[in-house]
């Protein structure tokens, strides 16, 4: 991906300012390997309408009652998510499922599951990942989709603090 960042004049820059540190390329390379094994693994575990993936029986029972929960379509520190489907509207969510022991001292800010519209399209972290490199206009699109969203919150003085291409959908 290429990217043009306009800095500060007095700030000094290095070549390996823009190289991945170990542990970056480490969990790239991971991603990478585990992708093809994740796939095969829960392919099979889609919200179908009779399919329910067995570990989503451990959700709280209205839940489990308002959707049908299937497969893991991303993971983060705190959070799986799955992508489930409303019983009674049909519509797909992604199901963010919130690890509260994961937040502790925080626990009041958080919902310990959220259902949102999913995003079929993966995250930036994936595009990364397939794509060897972004073109110039395409690498434009993707700042100006993010610099406006970060506006947004900002209107709303909403601080995100954690930008980065697992949370771009
Ligand atoms: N609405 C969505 N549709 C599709 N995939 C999603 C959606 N929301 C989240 N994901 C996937 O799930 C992953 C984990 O979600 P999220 O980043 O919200 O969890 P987290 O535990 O808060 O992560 P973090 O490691 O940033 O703290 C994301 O990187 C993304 O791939």
């Amino acid at each position: 991906m290429q990217m043009m960042f306009s800095l500060p004049m007095e700030m000094k820059v290095n070549q390996e300012d823009f190289e991945l540190e170990f542990e970056e390329s480490k969990a790239v390379l991971q991603f990478k390997a585990a992708g093809a094994a994740l796939k095969v693994n829960e392919s099979s575990g889609a919200a179908g309408d009779n399919e329910q993936s067995p570990l989503a029986n451990l959700l709280p029972q209205p839940l489990r009652l308002k959707y049908n929960v299937g497969k893991i379509i991303g993971d983060g520190n705190f959070a799986v998510v799955r992508i489930c489907k409303d019983r009674t509207s049909g519509k797909d969510y992604a199901l963010k499922i919130i690890d509260k022991a994961k937040c502790k001292g925080k626990e009041h800010y958080v919902e310990a599951e959220k259902a949102v519209p999913p995003s079929h399209r993966g995250d930036l972290f994936d595009s990364i990942t397939q794509a060897s490199k972004f073109s110039e206009p395409q690498s434009r699109l993707l700042i100006s989709h993010l610099t406006s969203a970060i506006a947004y919150l900002h209107s709303l003085s909403i601080v995100h603090r954690d930008i980065k291409p697992e949370n771009l959908l």
